[in-house]
């Protein structure tokens, strides 16, 4: 774990706020498309990464497949950041065969400073980062490659704009970064507040659920799926390594419907790997599991059936019906 500091990689751990909260840097590459091209753009993921799960997923959603490729790192993130070694789950770098990702990043700018994530979408033709910040990419999914897929399904359709931005701007702070928040704390306090309004927001995305099929309604959206990549590692990572140990999702009766549902939704179980998750949290993460030791369960069976039939759904929004 470390960031590269003017184009040279620094092995360190993060850096907590003075009162120990968690503080995730923002993402430094935020372009749009130069222009939709078939196989001209290349996709970083870590399989144990939720912000990069949601890119794997909108892929698969758009049928963007064999337009765009993808290279796996592999699920130890050890003192050089994320690496290719095929050892242990990485495909390779399938452009380069780099050896670490920071290369990648310094190929964008040899200078660069700042830490290495994923997912990162690369252009191979600009040799250029085009953007790594999940929530853009999945936009830039939804919608650049339509013209070429004639894919015409919609997760941010505009009649749920504004109800879609709201529940993100909720589960954000409070689930997505909240896990981390309550992990990564170094104050009692700071966990403890992380925890409370984990939990808070949980119990009311609860409540939401049983009333209505999806989180925006009866249309399954982007919101539904950023949910998803935390909820599907909450029993497996985040109840115990993270502390996240108030209930589990198993113990929300909607929720885990809910998470089910959307794991059988066609494509999707395909993009979830608990070895990868759990090895990679386990094992990384030095300073709050110093000894690597990875938990055997629990056991769960996201293929069971799901009770979420019983409220109305129609399914992910589709352009060509309005
Ligand atoms: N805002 C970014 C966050 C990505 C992120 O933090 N990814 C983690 C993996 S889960 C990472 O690569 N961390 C490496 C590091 O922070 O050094 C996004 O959503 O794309």
């Amino acid at each position: 774990m470390g960031l590269l500091i003017d184009g040279r990689w620094h092995d360190q751990w993060y850096e907590s706020s003075k009162d120990g909260t968690f503080q995730r840097e923002n993402a430094q590459r935020r372009n749009q498309l130069p222009a939709a091209d078939a196989g001209r753009y290349h996709l970083y993921v870590s399989l144990a990464c939720p912000w990069a799960h949601r890119t794997l997923i909108f892929r698969t959603l758009k049928g963007l497949d064999k337009l765009i490729d993808v290279s796996v790192v592999s699920w130890l993130m050890g003192e050089n950041g994320w690496t290719f070694d095929t050892a242990l789950g990485s495909t390779g770098d399938k452009l380069d065969q780099l050896e670490f990702l920071h290369q990648r990043y310094t190929r964008d700018d040899p200078h660069y400073t700042g830490r290495v994530t994923v997912p990162v979408l690369w252009d191979k033709q600009e040799q250029r980062i085009v953007n790594n910040e999940s929530a853009e990419i999945i936009r830039i999914f939804n919608t650049a490659f339509d013209g070429l897929t004639s894919n015409r399904l919609d997760l941010y359709p505009e009649p749920l704009r504004a109800s879609i931005d709201a529940l993100n701007e909720r589960i954000y702070p409070a689930v997505n970064n909240g896990v981390y928040r309550a992990g990564f704390a170094t104050t009692q306090k700071a966990y403890e507040q992380a925890f409370d309004e984990l939990f808070a927001e949980l119990d009311a995305l609860e409540k939401l659920l049983n009333d209505q099929r999806y989180l925006a309604g009866e249309y399954l959206t982007e919101a539904d799926w950023r949910l998803f990549t935390t909820l599907i590692r909450f029993d497996a990572v985040y109840h115990g390594h993270f502390k996240c140990n108030l209930r589990r999702i198993a113990d929300y009766p909607n929720l885990s419907n809910w998470l089910r549902e959307l794991y059988q939704w066609p494509g999707v179980a395909e993009t979830v790997n608990m070895e990868h998750i759990q090895h990679h949290y386990y094992m990384s993460h030095k300073t709050i599991n110093p000894n690597g030791i990875v938990p055997k369960g629990p056991l769960q069976d996201f293929a069971a059936r799901h009770d979420r039939e019983r409220l109305v759904g129609r399914g992910i929004w589709d352009k060509t019906s309005f």
